[in-house]
């Protein structure tokens, strides 16, 4: 490990009316102060065109594209159908209306059944997820400089959460299917489902029953395979560095275009990069070659020395020890200072 630490160093209620075009009927929101607006049943069906197009879906929701007023498009996601999927669902959005950053994305409006369904209304990102756009047979290939853009988004969007809002925030299941891209390809950050409010540093995330004893204590495992902090797995306890950890395994994607667990050998993406990773010689521009996205070397954007920066940083997250990953802050830095092209970004200021 210790060429990693020659190339990188951590420093330490008013009721309104929506106008719609003739083609939608009307709907109703009341906007509350924050500027979320609160949605009726009838006025998701109008808004998804009674959830005619499906966008994505994941383990707790369904996401449909919805139309607001003009052509403007947005995303709702679904939480339906029992009181445990509604609970994440009042989590999410308890987390998303205290949130506000430009790599997070952005809730405009929920609809609440106070029993067992619930829905967020969320800005629309075109270009869909990061790990479609990374996979192989994706038509597009990401272009290196964007991959290094989406790094540093990201890593301020974690840095906000963690460090920068009141009260504190872990994330829970950073991973690159949670990493959505608008037109430009600029990231936010999604899927609070998961997240942990309020932690100072660590908390053992366990659920009781009113009768239950100690001994019934139910853990509540976070997190995606491929993505998950050992340290975390062994513990239970979850805690900012385990999202240090899920943004390492993105850092690997982002270079190799590979994903977290490989689709055909079951192969975890972090024992792959291990030899790469662990090593204690200078990493050799061949073997950064063998690893990185072969689709990359015909981008004129394509610097070694950032790609070896974006591995030495994902070492550092990826480390076994929690206490030794570094903060999202000194990531934050380390890029800005070991990528020049991130200077164009605004250099780690939040927009
Ligand atoms: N605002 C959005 N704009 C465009 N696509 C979106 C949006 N939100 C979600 N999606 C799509 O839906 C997918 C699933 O979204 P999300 O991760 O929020 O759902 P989930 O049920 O919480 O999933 P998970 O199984 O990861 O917990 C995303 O990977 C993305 O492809």
């Amino acid at each position: 490990m210790s060429c990693f630490l020659t190339c990188v160093r951590f420093d330490d209620s008013i009721t309104t009316t929506t106008t719609t075009d003739n083609k939608q009927p009307t709907i109703t929101g009341s906007v509350s102060v924050s500027g979320v607006t609160c949605y009726t049943w009838d006025d998701v069906e109008s808004l998804t065109s009674n959830f005619s197009r499906l966008i994505g879906s994941g383990g707790y929701s369904s996401i449909y594209l919805a139309r607001l007023s003009g052509s403007t498009k947005a995303a709702l996601k679904v939480h339906a159908g029992s009181h445990r999927l509604y609970q994440v669902f009042r989590s999410e959005l308890e987390i998303l209306l205290r949130l506000q950053h430009p790599h997070i994305v952005k809730l405009l409006g929920y609809f609440d059944d106070s029993e067992e369904s619930g829905a967020l209304l969320l800005e629309y990102l075109p270009q869909g997820n990061l790990q479609e756009k990374l996979n192989r047979n994706s038509k597009q290939v990401l272009p290196w400089r964007n991959r290094t853009a989406i790094a540093f988004q990201v890593a301020q969007a974690i840095e906000h959460i963690h460090e920068k809002c009141i009260p504190q925030i872990v994330h829970g299941d950073i991973k690159s299917s949670n990493i959505l891209l608008d037109k430009h390809f600029n990231s936010k950050l999604c899927d609070f489902g998961s997240a942990k409010v309020g932690f100072s540093s660590m908390v053992q995330p366990c659920t009781t029953t009113s009768t239950s004893s100690p001994r019934s204590k139910q853990v509540t495992m976070i997190g995606s395979p491929g993505y998950t902090d050992p340290h975390y797995l062994r513990t239970g306890i979850a805690s900012k560095k385990m999202d240090m950890y899920g943004f390492g395994v993105v850092l690997l994607e982002l270079v190799s275009g590979k994903e977290a667990v490989s689709a055909e050998r079951g192969e975890m993406l972090v024992h792959a990069a291990a030899p790469l990773l662990d090593s204690s010689a200078e990493i050799g521009e061949e073997k950064v070659r063998q690893f990185l996205d072969p689709r990359l070397f015909k981008d004129s954007s394509l610097d070694l020395e950032e790609v070896k920066t974006m591995l030495c940083v994902a070492a550092f997250c990826l480390r076994s020890a929690p206490s030794l990953r570094p903060s999202a802050s000194q990531v934050v830095q380390t890029l800005v200072k070991k990528i020049p092209s991130l200077s164009y970004l605004g250099c780690g200021k939040e927009e």
